[in-house]
């Protein structure tokens, strides 16, 4: 263990009611709205590759020409409230929302830059408007909050000068004074998802991620913030040089998910196309189906992890159609097989070949989600020795008990239902332990 000023500044899991919150929560959304938005991906007629919300830098665009979305910034069709609606109907429990991306255009009218909606046609608190809309359908708001800014004159990558020093420590002045602006003006904001931390200046003066974190559990002691956000003092990200958690939970999986339970809190963050987070009007290659999705949400909660799945709404602030197909769909998942998830953890059961075991914290029931048809028909069971299966049932056919038959030592078989519909359907097991 080497001495650090600014490694993890508490150690072990939170026990706290906000961050079991957090937890029994387990299915968010992000929400990536921006000017790129307006952009859809595309430049002067022109399909542009790479992420939608990075299309300024892929795409060459000057600041000026960048700046000009700014007028076409009307939002016609936006509607928190349908926003909000869909999420609800996605069964989510939390969001969160890019108040400030990469680019550095804030969705709320903030008092330290010109560079936000109250200088656009639309005009509107978009950022107030969305938590009013969320807390009202009952769903924790996050606000993801990039620390890269292209727009800032004073944003530094790197620190090489006595002048780029004097700029980077003014933005990070600038930074501070927009995080307490969005703690105070929207206070029902549960947790801070940060971004852009990997550019060398961010690296090389560690200590500002540290201030931040500082400055936020001042005015908000149960605020709750992923690993991304920090740097300690000699360069490390999201574990600190003696190996140690920053923030309160995993938050490097992004668009992955880990083999096995990861020993901390997590969280994977998942795009429905291969790599686009801004609204992009030509999504190309694999598009990940509903039953994909459930698939990886079961996964993430077996593993103890929360699953976090992006919409880019369009330019005009609708919502595109595969994504409210996307939310009814696994809406209508979730609203029979939800209680597999919220408030779920890892079952101590031995993983099989069909799927996901999770258990319900309090319920004392575990579940079986079966991604993988056998072709025996057969699913396989091992329990602990001398405990055996009380009660069998398919979530939504609970009058119908499935016959487990014991068919090894501590091996069970369950005559898989039948798949009717393309998802994958939910087994869940009453155990009765050996005494
Ligand atoms: C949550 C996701 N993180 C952002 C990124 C990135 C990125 C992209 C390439 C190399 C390093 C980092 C994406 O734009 C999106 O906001």
């Amino acid at each position: 263990q080497i001495p650090l000023k600014y490694g993890a500044s508490r150690e072990g899991k939170r026990t706290d009611a906000a961050m079991q919150r957090w937890r029994e929560n387990r299915f968010g959304q992000f929400i990536h709205f921006g000017l790129y938005s307006l952009a859809g991906g595309h430049w002067n007629g022109k399909y542009v590759e790479g992420a939608a919300e990075w299309i300024k830098g892929n795409a060459r665009i000057s600041d000026e020409d960048y700046e000009a979305l700014t007028r076409q910034f009307v939002l016609p069709e936006f509607d928190a409230r349908e926003w909000a609606r869909i999420a609800k109907e996605m069964g989510v429990k939390y969001s969160v929302i890019t108040t400030k991306h990469h680019e550095g255009f804030c969705l709320w009218p903030s008092e330290y830059t010109d560079y936000d909606v109250s200088r656009t046609p639309f005009g509107r608190d978009l950022l107030k408007e969305y938590v009013d809309a969320y807390t009202q359908e009952g769903i924790d708001v996050y606000f993801y909050y990039s620390i890269i800014d292209w727009n800032h004159p004073d944003w530094r990558s790197r620190v090489e000068t006595v002048e780029d020093s004097l700029a980077f420590f003014r933005y990070c002045d600038f930074m501070n004074k927009q995080i307490t602006e969005l703690m105070t003006r929207y206070p029902e904001v549960k947790g801070f998802w940060f971004d852009g931390t990997w550019d060398k200046s961010v690296v090389k003066f560690g200590k500002i991620t540290w201030d931040i974190e500082q400055l936020m559990h001042r005015l908000n002691p149960g605020i709750i913030c992923g690993s991304r956000l920090r740097v300690d003092e000699k360069g490390a990200r999201h574990f600190d040089t003696n190996g140690k958690l920053m923030g309160d939970y995993e938050q490097g999986w992004e668009r992955s998910l880990p083999e096995k339970a990861p020993q901390n809190d997590w969280e994977c963050v998942m795009t429905i196309p291969e790599n686009q987070w801004g609204y992009q009007a030509d999504w190309r290659g694999h598009i990940k189906s509903a039953t994909e999705i459930i698939e990886m949400l079961a996964a993430a909660t077996s593993m103890n992890g929360n699953f976090v799945l992006n919409f880019g709404p369009k330019g005009d602030g609708s919502l595109r159609e595969e994504e409210k197909q996307m939310a009814r769909k696994v809406g209508k998942w979730m609203q029979l097989n939800g209680e597999a998830i919220y408030g779920c953890v890892q079952a101590p059961l031995k993983p099989q070949k069909w799927g996901y075991y999770t258990r319900h914290r309090d319920n004392g029931f575990v579940y079986m989600v079966v991604c993988y048809q056998p072709v025996s028909g057969m699913l396989k069971v091992v329990l602990p020795t001398g405990s055996v299966i009380e009660n069998c049932v398919v979530l939504g056919k609970e009058g119908m008990e499935l016959k487990p038959e014991k068919s090894t030592k501590n091996e069970f078989v369950i005559p898989a239902p039948e798949v009717k519909d393309g998802f994958p359907y939910v087994i869940r097991l009453k155990l009765k332990e050996g005494d």
